[in-house]
């Protein structure tokens, strides 16, 4: 099949700007093979959040929903040397596998995966009194509006927020719409209009999955 222009320029784009490395393609090749899902973030925007995460010049990273760790790899490649990242994954197979990618990406000292509902792991890391300065919401979508209540409680002053999937086509725009994970971004977007302390905006992309974007913000 002829390949669409925005695929022609996520590759020129990939290519000429040197995004990936081994670690990182033996990622997702390994997600690949062990059958996990395809969802994860695309080079490009995996590239995004190494850049967010090594502006911000990260220590402590929360990421929510790990499937195989390409993510988590390119947020630990933008974290400070010392940094730590803890990613929360509900899928043992998904953890297993993100454990292999992120250990052959050279993380395995730096990376926690936590096993288990992201909504009984975030009461224990705010019990543990754990903050965090970058917090990376891409997990299920109907529980957004849950995951920015413990990412308010679980930020230090500043923290960057980011969320994948909140355009899911254009869907967030229909509030009639029976998708859980539609009326999750909703609610998720309303929360934001009203919570004072978080700063934030819209970048929508277009990939693999479709016409999509991230929230970026900064928690004050
Ligand atoms: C979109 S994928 C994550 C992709 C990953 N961030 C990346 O870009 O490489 C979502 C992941 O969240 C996990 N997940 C779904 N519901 C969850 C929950 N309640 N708690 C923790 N993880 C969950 C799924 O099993 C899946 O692995």
């Amino acid at each position: 099949m002829e390949k669409q222009t925005w695929q022609l320029v996520d590759s020129y784009m990939t290519e000429r700007l040197r995004i990936g490395d081994e670690g990182l393609d033996a990622a997702l090749a390994n997600n690949r093979q062990k059958g996990l899902p395809a969802i994860d973030v695309s080079p490009t925007q995996g590239k995004l959040l190494t850049l967010l995460a090594r502006m911000k010049g990260a220590k402590r990273i929360l990421e929510i929903g790990t499937l195989g760790g390409y993510s988590t790899i390119c947020l630990a490649q933008g974290m400070s040397d010392t940094g730590k990242i803890v990613t929360l994954e509900y899928e043992p197979k998904h953890a297993a596998c993100a454990k292999e990618n992120i250990a052959f990406a050279g993380y395995a000292d730096q990376v926690d995966i936590i096993i288990g509902p992201a909504l009984e792991s975030l009461p224990i890391l705010h019990e543990q009194q754990q903050s965090f300065d970058f917090i990376f919401i891409d997990a299920d979508k109907p529980n957004n509006p849950h995951y920015v209540k413990w990412a308010l409680k679980l930020a230090s002053p500043g923290a960057v927020l980011v969320a994948d999937n909140v355009i899911r086509d254009g869907e967030v725009l229909n509030r009639h719409s029976t998708d859980p994970r539609v009326q999750g971004i909703r609610t998720f977007v309303e929360l934001l209009e009203q919570e004072e302390r978080i700063e934030a905006t819209a970048i929508q992309t277009v990939g693999e999955k479709g016409y999509d974007g991230f929230i970026l913000g900064i928690v004050h």
